[in-house]
């Protein structure tokens, strides 16, 4: 029996995600420990990190050779602007940063190398290469959100569990369902070659995820002794 190709990248990719589910910073959210000083950090970062994700998706659309897959980048475009950055910034009202300053945050080594990394590979070639690229940040958010709210407690928790019942959500999971299905759909004409090209994307895309929640539990920018 053949297996689907978003199987065949889950098979490989398991273990890294495995992996941040044991990441103190992913355990830190689900059992509501997860020190305020780090998730400031990670929030920042990742609000900017949100805004060069939304250029690859309308690089996604603009590259797309099919009106629903054309729709679906618009939908995640629009759905990363208006909901999930609105979480970002929900949170941050709460430490009193405003949405302004949120998004004058600093880039971080992490967050630039990672969305620098996805924008040219979803440049350089067409639309599958914008699948792969997007395919492991959304699709890795919901595996563990979904893990997160095994634990009943995780979505309850006054702080942490917007995030968890956000990423756990049958709206992100019908949002994560469709980009499985395209690369499903990429599969069935692409050739080995191409496959084997999507899949290291989708791979090297799953070491930035851990390399993110470490920059995030160890709160940092550039590994240099001196930034001026
Ligand atoms: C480092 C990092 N990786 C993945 C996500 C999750 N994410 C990014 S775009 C998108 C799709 C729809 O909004 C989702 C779920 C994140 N926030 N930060």
């Amino acid at each position: 029996m053949t297996i689907s190709f978003s199987q065949q990248i889950f098979n490989r990719v398991e273990p890294v995600w495995q992996s941040y589910l044991t990441h103190p910073f992913v355990k830190g959210i689900g059992d509501g420990t997860l020190d305020k000083a780090k998730f400031i950090h990670y929030m920042k970062q990742d609000y900017i990190y949100l805004i060069e994700y939304s250029r690859l998706f309308a690089i996604g659309a603009s590259k797309a050779n099919d009106l629903s897959t054309m729709t679906l980048f618009g939908e995640l475009l629009h759905g990363t602007l208006s909901f999930e950055m609105d979480l970002h910034r929900q949170y941050a009202e709460k430490f009193g940063i405003s949405a302004e300053e949120l998004e004058a945050t600093e880039p971080s080594a992490t967050m630039t190398s990672y969305t620098s990394y996805m924008l040219s590979q979803a440049s350089l070639g067409g639309v599958e290469n914008t699948i792969a690229a997007v395919l492991a940040c959304a699709w890795s958010y919901n595996y563990i959100g979904k893990a997160l709210a095994e634990n009943p407690s995780s979505k309850e928790h006054e702080f942490y569990g917007d995030w968890v019942n956000t990423y756990s959500s049958s709206e992100f999971t019908e949002l994560v369902d469709k980009c499985i299905q395209l690369i499903d759909q990429i599969g069935k004409t692409a050739s080995p070659e191409t496959k084997k090209k999507l899949e290291d994307i989708v791979v090297n895309t799953s070491y930035y995820e851990y390399m993110f929640w470490d920059m995030a539990e160890n709160i940092t920018m550039w590994d240099v002794p001196v930034t001026v």
